[in-house]
């Protein structure tokens, strides 16, 4: 048995489970001497029959063993993704067709079949052609400076599966509940953003053009009337330091749509929304937030993807799917109560085994109220290109000791140490026949061999009717047959009561807004599930919940974090990584306290009448349709320091309603304004960060917007960091007659329309040069997209300033021209300014 240069086993007590695999953690396991081999694992699977033909199995098994190919998905708005994979499909396909390496012929990057609009790509070649093939190098380049610019994001093909089928639109309120390191919630905040640019550019036309406020939408939130997105993705992961990772993978979108918190999701909080006066009756509703579309891509055991974590190989044990059973169904129930009736779950693991898939699905189900309340969608037609297998209605349990057991009679019969470890809840359907075990078979599994991915389960389920939670241990109707639930302790009344949870969304203010203190006094009685759905998260009963649940074994790897380091592309995620990060606490099932301390700044919304607001509003020419309430501060005084952050009107409303109540609220908000130290007394200190540009720049004033329109310009302005004014001959009247401070550069450059997309950047204009603000990474990538520059920016005018010095010394020395001297000293000053990179 292969052992660590420390003396222990990754898979041991602390690691247990985790096959967590090789992302860089201190584990110094030589990956390439585990053999690919585990007859426990095999056997498993035979037993389970996932593969029933004997022929395919074989198959199927080999392709575990083989190395995963190489894949990425082209990130951003959907104009902005074509553009950069426009640059690949001419300059860089046409290089790589037909190219030979050492007389054999080498397969060019191809389009998953199944994802739309060629968005995502695979590639299956190895290292070694990778580089000492000159044209896969260049690719190679182009993919590492796009992925640390954030254009493109590494993911595994099977992980890109969920939110495609999760039809979310503009609007919806999306929930992702576990949801670190954040790939598959960057792809559901694309979605939520979808078809936005050209609605926004729409809107602005027509406002700008007199027409005025389309009358039936008064009263909607400003986004509905410019054209922009009213939906909120709320993504959340139970280990704080991971709802940072999240963070950092979804910066590069900037969406003000996004709120990222921190929970565990077997206890999400219901978030206040704000309160409505019923027209009857009169009286004031609390409404809570119930969601559209819930992503549940819970902690598994990660066997599905063996062929990126060999740790699989030699750690596998059934016991780690059986000890995550219990979590993933109470995440799975926790959110089909709060989703809407009507909306679209999407339960998903990149495990092969049916005891965290089909059976936390069956359970679910049948703990909400049965097939006529939550049904499973049949996906049969969608992504058609996409080869998959049904999901099993009958299925096995095993016991960490490896006996066998096809029903629960049979680990009654044995008893302990069996009715210990297993429930009743594991099991199949008894009635095979039954509509819950014909359903089951809609379920989506992914298998390797299949199409050169990785394993993977997907269930969509739809909620017809309001859900009413059987407690876990309640004896309830299935198929025909009382079940008994999971793991309840003799006492534990309170924590059942708890957990009976309805779906109510609308409460009367009156009965429903509990303290603490309520709770507490009424903690002999059995909580209500309007109570228990609603309560404070920070309340005594809730806290009381918390750290009763039950301890659940660390889960073994899985997700993106662990890509293949192929082709050297350094995920942005990886990049960002810390040693803690890198002892792989993302795959651990946290069915206890939020992991990590809470330290958040507090979000402190401005008034829309704030002095620096108003001077903001001035300066940029800002429409007068931009909404000035949805900017915010992170400090505890509410004072624009140094930062203004913005947001849309429903993250507001959520943030807002539940201040105060304790809630972990890590982010939300997107940068759109940094103070800057100037010089010039016209100039506004409040500088467009590049971030929050493309959510106001349709909305400055024309006396802020410089056009450009040729190639050499965008060139000049792009490589050196501080052009000089007077040599941008195509914009330079432009520029000296707007006056100091930050601008808005739009391009339209005609020949690069494909590539270029809809550019537009922020733009400084000093006394005597220009600065574009850009982060380093995005300027090199655009350097090298546009240009095929490689050598990246670089500062001339400190050069020409040092000489200039040197030369004014000497001329002083000779006592020559005194206004010369002071015309240089100008200049100097001015190229004090510098502001390239936007990160704080
Ligand atoms: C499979 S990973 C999620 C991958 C992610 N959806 C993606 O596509 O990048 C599972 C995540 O669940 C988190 N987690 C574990 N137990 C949890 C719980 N009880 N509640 C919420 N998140 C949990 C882990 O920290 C981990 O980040």
């Amino acid at each position: 048995m292969s052992r660590t240069k420390k003396g222990k086993r990754a898979g041991d007590k602390k690691q247990r489970g985790r096959g967590g695999g090789n992302n860089g953690n201190n584990d110094r396991t030589d990956y390439s001497a585990i053999a690919k081999e585990n007859k426990k694992f095999e056997n498993y699977y035979i037993n389970q029959g996932i593969v029933p033909d004997e022929e395919e199995f074989k198959k199927f098994w080999q392709s575990l063993k083989d190395t995963l190919p190489t894949t990425w998905r082209f990130t951003g708005s959907k104009g902005h993704a074509v553009s950069v994979r426009n640059t690949l499909q001419t300059h860089h396909i046409p290089a790589l067709t037909n190219t030979t390496f050492e007389g054999a012929l080498i397969p060019a990057p191809t389009p998953l079949s199944w994802y739309p609009d060629e968005l995502a790509w695979q590639l299956t070649v190895g290292k070694q052609v990778i580089r000492r093939s000159p044209p896969f190098k260049q690719l190679q380049a182009f993919l590492v400076s796009e992925t640390s610019s954030g254009n493109i994001s590494r993911q595994e093909a099977v992980s890109m599966i969920p939110p495609l089928l999760m039809d979310v639109e503009p609007h919806h309120m999306v929930l992702d509940m576990c949801a670190a390191p954040g790939s598959k919630t960057s792809q559901l905040i694309e979605a939520i953003h979808a078809g936005e640019e050209e609605r926004v550019a729409e809107a602005a036309k027509r406002l700008s053009g007199g027409e005025g406020i389309d009358t039936s939408v008064d009263g909607e939130p400003p986004e509905k009337i410019m054209g922009k997105t009213t939906g909120v993705v709320i993504a959340n992961d139970a280990d704080y330091k991971r709802s940072h990772l999240l963070i950092h993978q979804t910066k590069r979108l900037n969406s003000p749509n996004l709120i990222v918190t921190n929970y565990d999701a077997t206890l999400y909080p219901s978030l206040r929304l704000p309160t409505k006066r019923d027209p009857n009756g009169g009286k004031t509703m609390q409404e809570y937030l119930k969601f559209d579309r819930i992503l549940c891509d819970v902690p598994c055991s990660g066997d599905g993807t063996v062929r990126k974590n060999p740790l699989i190989w030699r750690d596998w044990n059934a016991a780690n799917g059986n000890g995550l059973w219990s979590t993933q169904a109470r995440i799975l129930v926790r959110g089909l109560q709060l989703l809407k009736v009507g909306g679209r779950l999407v339960y998903s693991t990149c495990s092969l085994n049916p005891i965290e898939n089909e059976s936390v699905v069956h359970v679910a189900i049948e703990r909400c109220g049965g097939p006529s309340v939550v049904e499973i969608v049949d996906v049969s037609d969608r992504l058609p290109g996409l080869i998959r297998r049904e999901g099993m209605k009958n299925w096995k349990v095993m016991d960490k000791d490896g006996t066998w057991f096809e029903n629960w009679e049979e680990v009654l019969e044995k008893g302990v140490p069996y009715t210990d470890r297993l429930t009743r809840g594991m099991f199949p359907p008894t009635d095979q026949d039954s509509d819950i075990a014909n359903m089951l078979n809609r379920s989506v599994r992914v298998y390797p061999h299949l199409q050169d991915t990785g394993g993977f389960f997907i269930t969509v389920l739809q909620k017809k009717g309001a859900v009413k939670a059987a407690p876990e241990g309640e004896k309830i109707q299935t198929g025909g047959q009382k079940m008994k639930g999971v793991n309840v302790r003799a006492g534990d009344e309170a924590k059942k009561a708890a957990e009976t949870a309805s779906d109510v969304d609308v409460k009367l203010v009156e009965e429903t807004d509990l303290t603490s203190a309520s709770l507490a006094t009424g903690a002999k009685r059995a909580l209500s599930a309007e109570d228990e759905e609603q309560a404070d998260p920070g309340s005594p009963i809730k806290r009381q919940r918390l750290d009763d649940t039950a301890d659940t074994p660390a889960s073994a790897g899985k997700d993106e974090d662990e890509e293949l380091k192929l082709l050297d592309i350094p995920s942005t995620e990886q990049n960002h990584r810390t040693q803690e990060f890198d002892e792989d606490p993302k795959t651990d099932v946290i069915a206890k306290k939020p992991r990590g301390n809470f330290n958040e700044e507090p979000f402190k919304f401005l008034p829309p009448s704030h002095d620096v607001l108003a001077l903001i509003k001035k300066f940029y020419g800002l429409s007068s349709y931009f909404p000035l309430d949805n900017f915010l501060v992170r400090n505890q005084e509410g004072i624009p320091v140094r930062t203004i952050y913005f947001t849309s009107t429903m993250t507001r409303q959520i943030l807002s309603e539940n201040e105060g109540r304790g809630i972990r609220f890590v982010h939300c908000g997107v940068k759109m304004f940094n103070r800057q130290e100037v010089q010039d007394p016209e100039a506004c200190q409040w500088r467009i960060q590049n971030e929050g540009l493309g959510l106001v720049e349709a909305w400055v004033g024309d006396k802020r917007v410089v056009h450009l329109k040729q190639k050499e310009t965008l060139r000049y302005l792009m490589k050196e960091l501080f052009p000089r004014v007077e040599d941008v001959a195509e914009i330079r009247e432009r520029v000296e007659g707007i006056g100091g401070g930050c601008c808005v550069l739009r391009v339209n450059i005609e020949e690069d329309k494909d590539e270029l997309g809809a550019l537009v950047l922020p733009l400084w204009k000093s006394k005597f040069t220009l600065n574009l603000m850009l982060p380093k990474e995005e300027r090199k990538a655009l350097l090298l997209r546009l240009f095929n520059d490689t050598e990246g920016p670089k500062d001339s005018t400190r050069e020409q300033r040092e000489s200039d010095a040197k030369a004014r010394r000497e001329a002083k020395e000779k006592g020559e021209d005194e206004d010369q001297d002071e015309e240089m000293k100008d200049e100097e000053d001015d190229g004090g300014i510098k502001i390239d990179g936007e990160d704080d």
